[in-house]
């Protein structure tokens, strides 16, 4: 996969280079180019703000520069692109998201700050046939679009063939059954008087495996009761339903 990432703060990135994902592409799992958008500014104060149209409070990112820059970036007709525009207002960002876009060869990230891209921008590329998904990584306001895509970006790589060491992983963490991942432990078996559940270390993984599904509904019906409300009517059985 190609992820293309363009921002007026190319550092933001540099996370993308560390640790899991940063072997990822040293081992060409995963290859990530960051594009500073000022390279497509033509003035000496190098603009990519202007007023707003209609009043209101902040900046629009124009659309001039955006235009330009994605025209540049997206120039890959053998290679189709999704452009994802993080943002507030977007479609939430969740785990089938990310597998849904593990799948695609390109992502290409517009990395909006102020109030926001000119709207223009996004109708213009989706006006020549670019899919452009507008998405949110939560209900909480940030001041620019990088930090999210730091979040998609991992969470999308890390589904990618290769990049976790064990894929278990990615097929038992926590959404990939529709519920929240229960608790985990390791030694020592007693640390600070509390001790490893029993049944953990009992070896009958049967038991083990039931131990851990209740749990995972326990904390789900706790905590994201929305989620167990999305599961189809036959996702618990009646073990479950016990739980
Ligand atoms: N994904 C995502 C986001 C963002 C986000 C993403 C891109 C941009 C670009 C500019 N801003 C600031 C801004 C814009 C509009 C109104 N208010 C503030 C951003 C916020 N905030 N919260 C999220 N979950």
């Amino acid at each position: 996969m190609r992820i293309d990432v363009v921002t007026i703060f190319p550092s933001y990135l540099q996370p993308l280079r560390e640790a899991l994902l940063g072997r990822a592409i040293d081992r060409g799992l995963l290859e990530v180019a960051v594009h500073d958008l000022r390279d497509w500014t033509h003035d000496v104060h190098q603009a990519v703000d202007d007023s707003p149209y209609g009043g209101g409070p902040g900046m629009v990112m124009r659309p001039q520069v955006w235009g330009e820059a994605l025209d540049d970036v997206l120039a890959t007709p053998d290679l189709p692109a999704r452009l994802v525009v993080p943002t507030p207002a977007g479609r939430p960002f969740t785990q089938a998201t990310a597998h849904a876009w593990a799948a695609e060869e390109r992502l290409v990230f517009a990395c909006g700050r102020y109030e926001g891209i000119d709207e223009r921008v996004l109708l213009d590329a989706r006006a020549r046939g670019i899919t452009v998904d507008e998405v949110s990584i939560g209900d909480y306001v940030l001041v620019g679009g990088e930090v999210a895509v730091l979040v998609m970006v991992e969470a999308v790589a890390r589904l990618l063939p290769g990049v976790l060491g064990n894929p278990r992983s990615a097929a038992e963490d926590s959404f990939s059954d529709g519920l929240l991942e229960g608790p985990s432990y390791t030694r020592p078996e007693v640390w600070r008087e509390l001790a490893v559940p029993d049944v953990l270390r009992g070896g009958n993984h049967a038991a083990i495996a039931r131990w851990r599904r209740d749990r995972a509904l326990e904390r789900t019906r706790d905590r994201r009761p929305d989620l167990l409300d999305a599961l189809g009517p036959d996702a618990l059985d009646a073990a479950d339903r016990a739980a």
